[in-house]
């Protein structure tokens, strides 16, 4: 294995392929686990006690921002719009169309079945009473996370819909807010803002399900939440951004290295990852990173991230797949000649983008799908989201009098092998009750 200590380290030749699955240990996995544990178990703690005093003090503590209320006014929120250009306003509006459309199909459908003659099943759909949407502004504001967030919210027609965001919460927040019919704001961030909506405080509601993305700090706080309550459900682990890149020998090093930098300005923790059987493409597109990050900002970020992320070369395509699929990453991003003929190799990702020509960016805004997404190697067990994380699906069924009594022996077999004789008399107490007539 060579180890190069230079921007993005790459890795080739006589490393076995278990070693290089190990290559892709996270980075949040790979250290300050137990300090990101305790530090967000106090911050949730202390929201649990003192509600909404203790959000203040965060709010000074970790946003530097002395917050007399948490409560946006809805004066400030309609005046939001006098702020924008229209040229904003307009790119916010298009990117709203491509994501309602892509979701309105996302619709659960109801069922209604007759099994067997008499016996009458349906699945109704009732959206979630109360949900709270996260948008992440550490770093900086997501107004493109509020549409992935109150988009399906609305479509699923959830009643109440609440908001929190690190202060101060920004105009193109508050707008785009509006837009999605979002008209109860808290400016709250953090650890602190999932624990409002977990717990509830004075001024913030406590939710029945959280939703949205954000850092290593903002998840914990989600997969702790999730643990310390039962009536309060979390959309996903959707933390620091990944993107792993499958490149064949036709790719553009340019248009890699672009989108792996895409990434990594997301956040310090963001990894970013190539797979390639093709060295040229592999030593190209670190040189082009280093080429291109002179005209970036935020280079403290990008740097931290590329130092986190590794350039993998394989023996072939195929290994590419395999490794990627173990990784189980965010975003996928295959660029090979014919890229869909590779989708069947593919078992694991939260989300995929075929070619060249399909960036990341377009996804993260404007093309139509959901950019919230899992990590942390979570894809292999979730979705990214969609409308129907803000439904429930509820059964309903009804027997006739002829329908119990065809199906009353299949149940009362089933009874008396789990020697459970309360349900078995359930059933011939109505049976005898119905020959009896
Ligand atoms: N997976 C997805 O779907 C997805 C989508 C969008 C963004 N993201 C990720 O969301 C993240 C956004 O991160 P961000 O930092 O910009 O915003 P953020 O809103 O997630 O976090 C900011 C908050 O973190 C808290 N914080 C900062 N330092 C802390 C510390 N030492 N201890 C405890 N709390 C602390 C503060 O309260 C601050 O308000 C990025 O990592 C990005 O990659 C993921
Ligand atoms: N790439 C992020 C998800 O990992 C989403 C995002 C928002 N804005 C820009 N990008
Ligand atoms: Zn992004």
């Amino acid at each position: 294995m060579n180890f190069d200590n230079y921007l993005i380290p790459i890795y080739w030749d006589h490393c076995s392929l278990s070693e290089k699955k190990i290559l892709l240990t996270r980075p949040v996995h790979k250290n300050k686990n137990k300090d990101i544990y305790s530090n967000v178990k106090h911050i949730l703690d202390q929201v649990s006690q003192y509600g909404d005093s203790a959000l203040i003090q965060f709010n000074l503590y970790f946003d530097c921002i002395q917050t007399k209320y948490l409560k946006i006014p809805s004066q400030t929120i309609n005046n939001s719009k006098k702020y924008l250009s229209n040229k904003t306003k307009q790119a916010i509006c298009s990117a709203f169309n491509n994501i309602h459309q892509f979701h309105q199909k996302q619709y659960f459908s109801e069922i209604d079945l007759e099994p067997i003659p008499g016996v009458h099943c349906t699945q109704i759909i009732r959206p979630l009473n109360k949900v709270g949407l996260y948008v992440p502004g550490g770093t900086t504001p997501l107004p493109s996370t509020v549409m992935m967030l109150g988009i399906p919210a609305q479509i699923a027609k959830c009643k109440r819909v609440i908001l929190c965001s690190p202060p101060p919460i920004s105009n193109i927040i508050l707008y785009t807010a509006q837009l999605c019919n979002i008209t109860e704001i808290y400016q709250v961030g953090g650890s602190q803002a999932i624990a409002a909506m977990g717990f509830g405080t004075q001024s913030i509601p406590k939710v029945n399900k959280i939703f949205g993305p954000g850092n290593i700090w903002v998840t914990e706080a989600k997969r702790q939440i999730n643990y310390r309550t039962t009536d309060v459900a979390i959309d996903m682990l959707a933390g620091p951004s990944e993107i792993l890149i499958i490149a064949d020998e036709t790719a553009n090093p340019i248009f890699i290295a672009a989108d792996l930098l895409s990434q990594a300005e997301h956040g310090p923790d963001s990894h970013v990852i190539l797979i390639t059987p093709n060295i040229n493409i592999a030593t190209q597109t670190r040189n082009e990173i280093y080429n291109q990050i002179k005209n970036l900002s935020r280079i403290d970020i990008i740097n931290n991230s590329l130092k986190h992320g590794c350039i993998i070369i394989t023996n072939n395509i195929i290994e590419c797949f395999d490794i990627s699929n173990d990784y189980a990453p965010e975003h996928l991003l295959i660029h090979i000649k014919n890229a869909n003929n590779y989708l069947k190799y593919i078992t694991n990702a939260g989300s995929i983008f075929l070619g060249n020509w399909s960036p990341e960016s377009a996804g993260d805004y404007a093309s139509g799908p959901n950019h919230v997404l899992p990590t942390y190697g979570s894809s292999a067990n979730t979705s990214g989201l969609g409308v129907t994380d803000f439904q429930k699906k509820i059964s309903v069924q009804e027997l006739t009098q002829n329908g119990l009594i065809k199906l009353s022996k299949t149940i009362i077999t089933l009874a008396q092998i789990e020697q459970l004789k309360a349900h078995e008399y359930a059933i011939t107490h109505r049976v005898n009750y119905i020959k009896r007539k």
